[in-house]
């Protein structure tokens, strides 16, 4: 049977990219810091995916081990035989799981010639590019020449909506109907996997900068403003009217940077900003402001869904305001149990706001961005 390395048994992994793996027929060995979750993976060796949609469709995932990320040697040798290796822990985990994959790529190279690639599902652009230099930077000279050759690192898009889980078995997870993994089919080493589900294309860069500069754009704008107003989740937030129209509004902003980067036609893009609104307004999906919001620090980076395309936008003339607004509140996010919340409000109270565009959102003090930013905020 084939073998699946899986770093992250989270809502991702378990919900969308274990699921694929495991129906396309691989063993999926999920690694994960949680003891909690692994103990539960090795005594049931399966677990439910539901589909909540109009209409409920049950999955079962059968096949499915799990290992502790602490337990190196062994991750290490499942490394050896697998065919691939994916992540779903969070951009802001890459660097910390790359010494492991490392280690599993050193001892693969001396005992397998066979290619492997890793795939970065995460929210980030270029994420498994990121992954590589990270891994390429703890192997040997000599192992980096050989790893050049047999292990691909193909950057992805994943779109899949998994809300923070309810519910008293801990691996069943609760999922939208919709998916999309899109891979770089330049990147892998040697065949590319037939995974159904996963599609390989040519042209990455534009799926993956539609993707998050749309959905997690309106996404975020959405969880930011209504954590402002007091809501709960993200359908309540849209259903207040004047919400729903800034979030459309920071989506049409970028939309007008993708489709002139891109050359994606416009009325597509419309129906695919509003697809994309519709499956926000699923009523069975419960998502919760803070698990959209979380990490406000990553999503005022300058590359990240709010900054860039607000950047991107104004460089084509036009003022973001509705992006400015989003950007605004979720610098004052403040929710307690989000650590990186926590330091940006201790930055804001210790240095300014105006440290804060500069140094986190990399938004230089003449551009009138700055003070629109400000308007909204104060
Ligand atoms: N949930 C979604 O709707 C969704 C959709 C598309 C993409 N994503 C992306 O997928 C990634 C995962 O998101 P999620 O919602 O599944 O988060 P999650 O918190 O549910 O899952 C992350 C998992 O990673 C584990 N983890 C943390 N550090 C680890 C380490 N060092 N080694 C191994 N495992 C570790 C955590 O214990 C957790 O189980 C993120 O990059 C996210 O942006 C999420
Ligand atoms: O996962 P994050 O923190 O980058 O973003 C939060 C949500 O916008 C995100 O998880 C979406 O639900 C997901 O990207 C849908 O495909």
């Amino acid at each position: 049977m084939k073998t699946a390395v899986h770093f992250g048994a989270g809502n991702i992994g378990r919900g969308f990219i274990g699921f694929l793996l495991a129906k396309a027929g691989y063993r999926v060995v999920f690694v994960d810091i949680n003891p909690g979750l692994i103990e539960e993976l090795n005594k049931s060796g399966s677990y439910k995916v539901l589909e909540k949609g109009d209409e409920l469709k049950v999955h079962l995932v059968e096949g499915v081990e799990g290992i502790l990320a602490s337990d190196e040697e062994m991750v290490a040798e499942k490394i050896i035989e697998a065919q691939i290796v994916t992540t779903a822990v969070g951009p802001g985990v890459l660097k910390a799981i790359a010494p492991i994959i490392a280690s599993g790529i050193s001892l693969r190279l001396k005992r397998s010639s066979k290619p492997l690639n890793v795939i970065a599902c995460e929210n980030m652009v270029g994420a498994s590019t990121f992954l590589k230099e990270k891994v390429m930077e703890k192997l040997t000279p000599e192992e980096r020449q050989e790893a050049i050759k047999k292990v691909g690192f193909p950057d992805a898009s994943v779109d899949r909506i998994v809300p923070p889980q309810e519910g008293t078995f801990l691996l069943d997870v609760s999922v939208e109907p919709y998916f999309e993994w899109v891979v770089d089919a330049g990147g892998f080493a040697g065949e590319i996997p037939s995974i159904p589900g996963m599609k390989a294309v040519d042209n990455l860069r534009a799926y993956v900068e539609r993707k998050i500069y749309t959905l997690n754009t309106g996404h975020a704008v959405a969880a930011y403003l209504g954590y402002q107003k007091g809501y709960g989740t993200i359908l309540d937030a849209l259903n207040e009217k004047s919400i729903l129209e800034t979030v459309r509004g920071a989506m049409e902003e970028s939309g007008t940077y993708l489709t002139t980067r891109f050359g994606f036609d416009k009325k597509e893009h419309g129906n695919y900003i509003e697809s994309t609104l519709r499956r926000f307004l699923n009523p069975a999906l419960k998502d919760a402001v803070v698990r959209v919001g979380r990490n406000p620090l990553r999503k005022l980076g300058p590359e990240d869904r709010l900054i860039y395309p607000a950047m991107k936008a104004q460089q084509l003339g036009i003022t973001p305001h509705n992006l400015c607004k989003g950007i605004a509140a979720a610098l004052k996010f403040d929710y307690e149990e989000d650590e990186e919340a926590l330091k940006l409000q201790m930055m804001i109270k210790d240095e300014g706001i105006e440290q804060v565009l500069k140094k986190v959102c990399g938004i230089p003090e003449e551009n009138p961005l700055f003070e629109i930013i400000k308007g909204y905020f104060l």
